[in-house]
């Protein structure tokens, strides 16, 4: 198992967020966790990603992950090749080719050299998830990563996700809309601090 969490719990001040939340998935598995806003899926996406300490229960996760927050943090000044350039050092990678393919894969080759400021939405976004992605890690975290997406782009995601799947990657994806659940592993509901379904008994 490439991802396991056990009866996760979060609050902040009297608010308890996430009264337990347990899950499992498997390389190459594509799971989706949905919930109404301020249900807390954030909340478990920081906790996945290391962001954020729970107040209790585990999170085993195997290999490097990638993390895309809901809100892009990005220099406004920079450039999308200069904030490449950062995360391939911050990486350690010896070349930023996957960066290129994905900034190429989402329709962005076009605005390698513009800086934030003057990006859309959409474009931040697609910088936004190939930050996560460049790096090629094992289990991808991404929180509601098709925000400002046009329909193409949108598609092109779901393409992307499937591959990073077919090449055994591991990826969660958060959103606020049950819809694609057909393009699914398994999909949770965050309903209550908890997930529904529960995890059947003895699956592993
Ligand atoms: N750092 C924080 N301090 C205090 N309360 C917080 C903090 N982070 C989140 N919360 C609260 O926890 C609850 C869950 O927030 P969270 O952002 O995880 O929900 P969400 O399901 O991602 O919502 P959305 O769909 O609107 O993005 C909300 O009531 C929110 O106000």
């Amino acid at each position: 198992m490439v991802l396991r969490v056990t009866a996760v719990r979060k609050g902040f001040g009297t608010r308890q967020v996430l009264r337990g939340v347990s899950f499992e998935a498997r390389a190459g598995q594509l799971v989706g966790i949905v919930g109404e806003n301020g249900a807390g899926k954030t909340t478990l996406l920081r906790i996945l990603s290391g962001d954020l300490r729970p107040d209790a229960g585990h999170v085993d996760l195997a290999g490097a992950r990638g993390y895309c927050p809901q809100y892009p943090v990005l220099d406004e000044e920079l450039t999308m090749r200069q904030h490449l350039r950062l995360f391939q050092v911050a990486y350690r990678l010896p070349d930023p080719g996957l960066a290129l393919r994905l900034i190429e894969a989402l329709s962005a080759t076009g605005y390698l050299d513009a800086p934030v400021k003057v990006l859309s939405g959409g474009t931040r976004q697609k910088l936004n998830l190939t930050l996560a992605l460049m790096h090629d890690p094992d289990v991808v975290l991404l929180d509601e990563p098709y925000q400002g997406f046009d329909w193409e782009t949108y598609l092109r995601f779901w393409d992307l996700a499937q591959e990073l799947k077919g090449r055994g990657r591991t990826v969660v994806v958060v959103s606020h809309l049950a819809h694609d659940t057909a393009r699914l592993d398994a999909l949770h509901h965050l309903r209550d601090g908890r997930l529904e379904p529960p995890p059947a008994a003895g699956t592993s």
